[in-house]
């Protein structure tokens, strides 16, 4: 029988775990300090610069859809007001970000005059995201429906926490004809100074943005309802697939998963932030191992310190399993998308976290198509270009101090 241990010894035992705890949160605080503090000072040197490579605007066809690849802020948004300003019956319009800049006026004013000519428009953006900006910004016509996907929701209190994601996605459909969804957020910095990807449907696969936009809109009550529009095609070779928290479904970390699993020559990632959980990192190695040609683009430098640590806090496992780790230099990339085989491709709003894989609405693109991949691997290559390769020596011989922030972080991972 093992022995009962009560009394003053649970007591002190107690007290030493809660200030083992308290020191090391301490020292975690300490270290995420001195990193911001630390980029802040890299920031002034740092540069940007506008030229980076702009792969440009490739089109092809999915099945029976068309498909344009955009590649630059300002040719994806002039695409984009232009199906507004155009459309004849109905918007629906999503955006995680959607900042109260010159780029943000031009959709909000897109918006209102369609809406005034009585085109039905719907509107949704996310209210964390957009904390920072003032709210009169989101003053809009008043013939648009518009839901704030809100900060707090106090129904959640009652629902399991992996259930209340925020709205990442980025969408835009118009007319039930024209569908848009990929990296981009609103605003001026992503019209110029941000390499991203987005791509543009025509044909019957817009249906499934359609669906997302809809599904998602009345899951969380905005009014008034859409209704349901049944699909006109069902064509495996594109489709959306769809994070949706409320339902508890997170069905883009199982493509992900699946792909990387069946890879047999290479797998191309471009991802702004990248935190994998376990299954997806042990994928990757193991993708490696098997004589997989792995190859990542991550941004040298993100817009985000904390991410960036986090994410480097992999890079030896990368790195010792012949993973190509590639830091696009010089500007920020957003992209969201990867290649397998030259036969599969994804394009969406999901980065390889934990935030975007298991916790927030998103939709992503999985599409089946050798010419689509094959634009997406043009484009890889391109931006590749534009990339440092990073290698295991190199890396092995950071300051001390990196992998001792590397590893206090660790335990941040679940969060991003
Ligand atoms: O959450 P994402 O991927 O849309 O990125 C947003 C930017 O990080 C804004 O700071």
């Amino acid at each position: 029988m093992l022995p009962v241990i009560s009394g003053p010894f649970v007591a002190v035992a107690r007290k030493s775990a809660a200030r083992l705890l308290l020191a090391f949160l301490g020292v975690q605080a300490a270290v995420i300090g001195g990193l911001v503090l630390f980029d802040a000072l890299k920031h002034r040197r740092r540069t940007r610069r506008p030229d980076f490579p702009h792969p440009g605007v490739f089109d092809g066809n999915v099945a029976d859809s068309a498909v344009t690849i955009y590649t630059y802020g300002e040719d994806l948004y002039a695409a984009m007001l232009a199906a507004i300003r155009g459309a004849r019956t109905r918007v629906f319009l999503g955006t995680f970000i959607w900042k109260s800049d010159a780029t943000g006026r031009r959709f909000r004013e897109a918006l209102a005059d369609a809406a005034e000519r009585g085109v039905e428009v719907f509107v949704v953006y996310d209210g964390f995201a957009n904390l920072v900006v003032p709210r009169a910004f989101y003053r809009f016509h008043p013939n648009i429906h518009v839901y704030r996907f809100p900060v707090l929701r106090p129904s959640r209190l009652f629902t399991p926490l992996r259930s209340t994601g925020l709205d990442h996605r980025k969408l835009l459909v118009v007319d039930d004809e024209t569908g848009f969804v990929g990296g981009y957020n609103i605003g001026d910095v992503y019209a110029t100074e941000w390499r991203d990807t987005h791509v543009r449907i025509n044909g019957p696969a817009v249906w499934d943005l359609r669906q997302a936009f809809v599904g998602v809109w009345n899951t969380v009550g905005a009014v008034p309802e859409i209704s349901y529009d049944p699909p006109r095609a069902w064509d495996p070779h594109i489709r959306a697939v769809n994070n949706i928290p409320a339902h508890l479904v997170y069905p883009i970390r199982g493509i992900y998963l699946d792909a990387i699993n069946r890879a047999r020559h290479h797998i191309y990632i471009t991802t702004a932030y990248f935190i994998p959980d376990k299954q997806i990192l042990r994928a990757l190695l193991a993708a490696s191992a098997r004589g997989v040609d792995v190859r990542l683009i991550l941004p040298e430098d993100s817009n985000h310190v904390l991410a960036d640590w986090l994410s480097r806090g992999f890079y030896t496992s990368l790195l010792r399993e012949g993973v190509t780790v590639l830091l696009y230099r010089h500007a920020m990339i957003h992209a969201k998308t990867a290649t397998v085989d030259g036969l599969w491709s994804t394009v969406g709003t999901a980065n390889i976290d934990r935030l975007s894989l298991t916790g927030n609405y998103e939709t992503n693109l999985e599409i089946h198509d050798e010419a689509f991949a094959a634009d997406m691997e043009r484009i890889f290559g391109i931006d590749s270009a534009n990339c440092r390769v990073l290698t295991l020596s190199e890396w092995k011989e950071r300051h001390v101090a990196a992998p001792v922030s590397e590893t206090i972080l660790v335990p941040l991972r679940p969060f991003l």
